[in-house]
């Protein structure tokens, strides 16, 4: 029986949907709607390509989207500049700031200059801080976007082993903290591994759910992976004949899984459907409401 699919694409759709509601609610009592910002410094084509997605359902969504473009050769001051404006303007939301950076730039310094209240990456040390002590505010909007994933999809990990392979600040370690939440999609026996990690196939073998996130091209092997598990593929890499991949041999995984998220079409829609979402949860805190009342 080959997997189930772990449908990103539709699923984004289906939230981006939803969201129609509370940008109205936005636009209505603000005066003007949700907005982001996306800065991308540089022209690296596959980034460029990422923030012009986001630009497309931002404004697809009812958002004011934006994308704020600057050269490659810009210092450290100049973002630091930037981003000092964008803190302060009313009508932005979120700031989003297009990882990885240039040399000469240190993302930590930029990460840390964005107003936690807008930053809807969820990358800032109070925003990871909040969430690992269990009072999220902002959320990796990746790990974000895999546990509405399951959610959507009716999987449930609670009392199970979920193995996340790999160790980022933006996918593995958030990814980990929101699996250790309460909740159906939470409350779950949480292995980090990673590229040094000695065993690696067996601790993989033990997983219920797996969380790849390597950054390798199809690291994982369907051999490795226990019958019936729930595999999740955060990777996402371009093969040298244009076609994309993710951090697990999708076709050997899928005869042994339950559910796979496929590349493209998995996670990929998913965070940027959860970019939209914390930025309007962002104009709503803003506002003075949430949108339970
Ligand atoms: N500050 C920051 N925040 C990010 O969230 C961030 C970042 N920097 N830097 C780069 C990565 C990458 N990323 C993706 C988002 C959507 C897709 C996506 O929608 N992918 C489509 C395929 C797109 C294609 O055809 O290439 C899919 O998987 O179906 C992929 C990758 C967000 N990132």
């Amino acid at each position: 029986m080959p997997a189930r699919i772990l449908d990103g694409k539709q699923t984004a759709r289906e939230i981006r949907g939803e969201l129609a509601a509370r940008v109205a609610v936005v636009r209505d009592r603000l005066g003007r709607p949700p907005g982001l910002v996306a800065v991308l410094v540089g022209d690296d084509p596959a980034s460029a390509l990422y923030v012009k997605n986001k630009e497309k359902a931002a404004t697809g969504a009812g958002f004011s989207g934006e994308v704020l473009r600057l050269p490659g050769t810009t210092s450290e001051a100049e973002l630091l500049g930037v981003v000092d404006r964008l803190n302060e303007e009313e009508r932005v939301d979120g700031i989003l700031v297009q990882l990885p950076l240039p040399k000469q730039i240190d993302s930590d310094r930029v990460i840390d200059r964005i107003r936690p209240e807008k930053d809807v990456d969820g990358f800032h040390p109070e925003n990871v801080g909040l969430l690992a002590i269990g009072r999220p505010r902002f959320a990796s909007c990746t790990p974000l976007g895999v546990v509405e994933l399951l959610r959507r999809h009716g999987v449930e990990t609670r009392g199970k082993r979920a193995v996340v392979l790999g160790r980022s600040n933006i996918v593995g370690k958030p990814m980990a903290l929101l699996l250790l939440r309460k909740g159906a999609v939470g409350d779950a026996t949480v292995t980090v591994c990673h590229s040094a990690s000695e065993g690696l196939p067996e601790i993989v073998g033990e997983a219920d759910l797996l969380v790849a996130a390597v950054g390798r091209p199809e690291f994982v092997k369907g051999s490795w992976i226990k019958p019936g598990a729930v595999v999740v593929d955060v990777g996402i890499h371009r093969r040298p004949d244009g076609s994309l991949c993710g951090d697990v041999a999708f076709d050997e995984a899928a005869e042994v899984a339950s559910w796979i998220s496929p590349v493209p079409g998995g996670v990929g829609p998913m965070t940027i459907a959860m970019l939209l979402a914390n930025t309007v949860a962002s104009a709503e805190r803003r506002g003075g409401w949430t949108a339970e009342g």
